[in-house]
């Protein structure tokens, strides 16, 4: 009996010799890419030129191409990060580490979509968005995962600049100019991403400490982690305020805010006295929809209000 038709067995074959689509979504981080975009997005949305003289499809492009950034530059970090991985429970699994995708195929095709994202960037939009994305990918790819991760545990604190671009990478892409209200958005993701992360970090101790990888928990302690995740927490909760405060968003972003970061701090707060087994999970998986609100909480703000 031939159960599998001859086309099967190429894709069989296909599969076993460059990986798997799924394979490839998981080497882009495909979800935090996604929020990235939708970060840049309220960059675009955000920016004064909107309507005025770009076109949707020149927009979508804009955020196309900043995500296909960002993906390569996540990519490059599955490449330079694969011995790392292969410690570590929670990647132990990734693509790389289990032979499904080799390191030519990975760098091939984060060379292909980042050369891509990069045309479409100069074609789209303009060539200092182009130019600052590129800074971008080379600030995580190359100086967070190559040098910081394994050097210093300030290393996601510097390194999350990168990561902090994208709203500005979206009001250049509209404007060509760079103004001090999206680095404010950039300034409200830089705040939180240690907490974002020391969360995460909190919980994985014993993985970042078995790849010798220096983490704030694994050189500091647990509870010096926790006391700066709920410092940053706080200061995330006043940063978050000055869009309000500047006239660069109303109330209805004031509340949103004041909200999603209340529950923030008290999140924290549990964490650094009342925590349990799931405590620090629970702020990592919550950090990820407070971004996800905000940034939306941004959005209706100026277009519904
Ligand atoms: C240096 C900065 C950052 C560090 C070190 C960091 C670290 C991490 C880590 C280790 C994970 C877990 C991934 C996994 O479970 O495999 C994660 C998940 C995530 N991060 Fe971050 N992150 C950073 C910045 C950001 C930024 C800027 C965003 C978006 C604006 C973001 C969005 C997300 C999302 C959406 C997830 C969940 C992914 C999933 O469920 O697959 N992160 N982050
Ligand atoms: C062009 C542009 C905007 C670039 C930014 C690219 C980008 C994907 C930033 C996200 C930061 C991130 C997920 C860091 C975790 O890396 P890690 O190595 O500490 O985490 P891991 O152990 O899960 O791999």
């Amino acid at each position: 009996m031939n159960a599998i038709s001859y086309s099967e067995k190429i894709k069989i074959n296909l599969s076993q010799v460059i990986g798997t689509a799924q394979d490839y979504l998981v080497l882009c981080k495909i979800k935090v890419v996604a929020l990235l975009v939708l970060t840049a997005l309220v960059g675009v949305a955000l920016a004064p030129e909107l309507m005025t003289q770009r076109t949707v499809i020149q927009q979508f492009m804009s955020l196309f191409g900043i995500g296909l950034l960002a993906s390569s530059a996540a990519v490059i970090n599955h490449v330079v990060d694969s011995g790392i991985d292969s410690k570590m429970a929670r990647t132990r699994h990734r693509p790389l580490v289990k032979g499904r995708v080799s390191e030519t195929h990975a760098v091939i095709f984060s060379l292909l979509i980042g050369c891509l994202g990069f045309i479409v960037l100069c074609v789209f939009s303009n060539l200092l968005a182009a130019v600052l994305t590129l800074l971008a990918l080379v600030g995580y790819a190359f100086v967070y995962t190559m040098f910081l991760k394994r050097a210093t545990p300030q290393n996601i604190v510097i390194g999350g600049l990168a990561g902090a671009m994208p709203p500005l990478l979206g009001w250049v892409s509209e404007t060509g100019q760079l103004a001090a209200e999206p680095w404010l958005l950039v300034m409200i993701i830089f705040t939180w991403t240690p907490p974002h992360f020391w969360a995460l970090a909190i919980h994985r101790k014993d993985d970042y400490a078995r790849a010798k990888i220096p983490m704030l928990p694994v050189t500091h302690g647990i509870d010096f982690c926790k006391t700066c995740v709920l410092l940053y927490s706080v200061l995330l909760g006043v940063v978050c305020v000055i869009p309000y405060l500047i006239g660069m968003s109303g109330w209805l972003y004031l509340v949103i805010s004041v909200m999603l970061n209340g529950v923030f701090i008290y999140k924290a707060i549990q964490l650094k006295w009342y925590a349990n087994q799931g405590t620090a999970m629970n702020l990592f998986k919550y950090s990820i929809v407070q971004l996800m609100l905000l940034f939306i909480g941004l959005f209706l703000d100026k277009w519904f209000l």
